[in-house]
């Protein structure tokens, strides 16, 4: 018998969306908190823990206009950490251009061709992850500009993805709100997180 399946989420209502239909033999969910920093000490812990074939971080997020709307469900095909670098006179230096390493985690291709084939109307792209949610106008066109392949933003994908070394790992999000001007109150948070359920359900007929 393989081992489980391991999936990170943020909150815990993002886990218990992704709990459902999940058969826990065989489907492991943990709320881990907010942020990078929270997701990969949260995985890091399961993962020494415990016996895991393959991480998914899933959750909520934003999603880029015109490339991810509302209500959409993404698979994250690499998970990018687009804040990581330096500020200087020219614009953001990733951190590769520091010489410091990598922003950047591909996904595992046969996650990726189970996940697209039980979710074929999934949105498939980059997503970002950030420690600070994009609240402007100005913000969403600069990364939607700099990252061309991102079609969403969340806080933990990239966390999760370097926390997980080499067990397979992907990225599973559902659009609560567009990239752009912060207006927490108009978060679809109640539809994301039944389109977050409805596509764990039908990922664990297949990856489950
Ligand atoms: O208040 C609630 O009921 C509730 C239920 C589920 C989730 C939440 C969250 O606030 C989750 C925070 C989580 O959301 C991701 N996220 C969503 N939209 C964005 C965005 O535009 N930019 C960045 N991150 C976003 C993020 O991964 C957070 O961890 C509340």
């Amino acid at each position: 018998m393989s081992y489980p399946l391991l999936v990170v989420t943020a909150v815990a209502a993002e886990a218990e969306a992704v709990r459902a239909g999940a058969d826990p033999a065989h489907v492991v969910v943990e709320a881990v908190g907010v942020g990078p920093a929270a997701a990969a000490a949260g995985t890091a812990r399961l993962l020494a823990t415990g016996d895991y074939r393959a991480v998914i971080s899933a959750g909520i997020a934003g999603g880029f206009a015109g490339r991810a709307p509302v209500g959409a469900t993404v698979i994250g095909v690499r998970s990018i950490c687009a804040d990581l670098g330096a500020e200087s006179p020219g614009g953001f230096l990733p951190i590769e251009e520091l010489g410091f390493g990598t922003s950047l985690v591909s996904a595992d291709p046969g996650l990726i061709e189970a996940m697209t084939t039980a979710l074929p109307h999934a949105v498939t792209g980059d997503v970002l992850t950030l420690s600070t949610v994009t609240g402007t106008a100005a913000t969403a066109v600069r990364l939607a500009e700099a990252f061309p392949g991102a079609v969403a933003e969340a806080m933990e994908g990239f966390g999760v993805a370097m926390a997980a070394g080499r067990t397979p790992f992907a990225e599973l999000r559902t659009i609560s709100n567009p990239v752009g001007p912060r207006d927490r109150a108009a978060w679809r948070l109640k539809e994301a997180i039944a389109a977050l359920s409805t596509a764990s359900a039908a990922l664990w007929t297949t990856c489950g």
